[in-house]
């Protein structure tokens, strides 16, 4: 009876190795994020001070032996346009502004720019910090409301306040998350910012109150927006759709339903008419 005991020991210590070693495999397999800081590389502390975004030849693979979730991509966003990004599900939506913000692991070819410094060149730490972004899920961490809101704490109280205010996030019962990360963003109103499904979990009221607020603050801002709802993005100056990692269209939205594509097609399924 003993030595079966000792035997299901033995077998559930084995069991936990084995799976200590599978977890390690996949730490020591990991990618090395990216240098914070390349000295002879770093842009001036004002940069980015226009927003003018520019992929020159931009492709990008996740993996060699993977096809291109990014293929070729040339596009200039001047500064302070309001683009719509839309697309199927694994068109490259995400791929695209996430690029921005070195967020994806990958080999990459052709230059991305912004203000006509290569961001592939700096470190990390000298570019996310200088963009803004409102992804689909908000993170919070413990600790205070103010260090969950200026967690490098650049901002004054007065700053807090006058973001609180404005996002209305006091009043609402949803999307409080997204409000959240607006407040942050409001406060450091970067030259670029990017609404990755911002709110794609919050209801159409706090989507509208959210967009008029874009609208009115970020107005001399360049916005990239990838949408849920296509309301969100009919106000933009230029939709892009993309497909397969390409952009199958761009031009503004009654551009695009004029030439009756893919995005055309959308709106009439949205009933928004032409
Ligand atoms: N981490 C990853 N590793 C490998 N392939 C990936 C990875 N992330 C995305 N892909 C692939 O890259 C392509 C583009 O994905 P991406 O997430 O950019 O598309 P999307 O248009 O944002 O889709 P969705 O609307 O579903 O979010 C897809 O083929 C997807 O499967």
């Amino acid at each position: 009876m003993d030595r079966t005991t000792d035997l299901v020991h033995c077998a559930s210590k084995v069991r936990d190795i084995s799976a200590n070693i599978d977890l390690y495999r996949q730490y020591i397999s990991l990618e090395p994020e990216a240098p914070y800081v390349v000295e002879d590389c770093r842009p001036a502390p004002s940069w980015p001070q226009n927003g003018r975004i520019e992929f020159r030849d931009f492709t990008l693979r996740y993996r060699e032996d993977l096809p291109p979730a990014l293929d070729g991509i040339n596009l200039t966003i001047t500064p302070g346009e309001k683009i719509g990004i839309v697309g199927r599900t694994g068109a490259g939506k995400s791929t695209l502004v996430k690029s921005l913000f070195r967020l994806v692991h990958g080999t990459t070819s052709g230059t991305l720019l912004v203000d006509g410094q290569d961001i592939g060149a700096m470190g990390i730490g000298d570019l996310r910090p200088r963009l803004g972004i409102i992804p689909q899920e908000s993170t919070m961490f413990r600790g205070s409301f103010k260090r969950n809101l200026d967690p490098l704490q650049e901002h004054s109280i007065e700053d807090m306040w006058a973001a609180l205010i404005k996002s209305g996030i006091a009043p609402k019962v949803s999307g409080q998350q997204q409000l959240f990360s607006l407040c942050r963003v409001l406060m450091r109103m970067r030259r670029v910012i990017v609404l990755d499904e911002a709110t794609a979990d919050v209801d159409l009221e706090t989507d509208r109150h959210m967009q008029q607020l874009i609208r009115s603050e970020f107005s001399d801002r360049t916005v990239l927006t990838i949408a849920h709802r296509l309301e969100t993005i009919m106000s933009s100056d230029r939709i892009i759709v993309m497909d397969n990692g390409r952009i199958a269209e761009i031009g503004s939205p009654q551009e695009l339903i004029d030439a009756g594509g893919h995005f055309a097609g959308l709106v009439k399924a949205n009933d928004f008419g032409a």
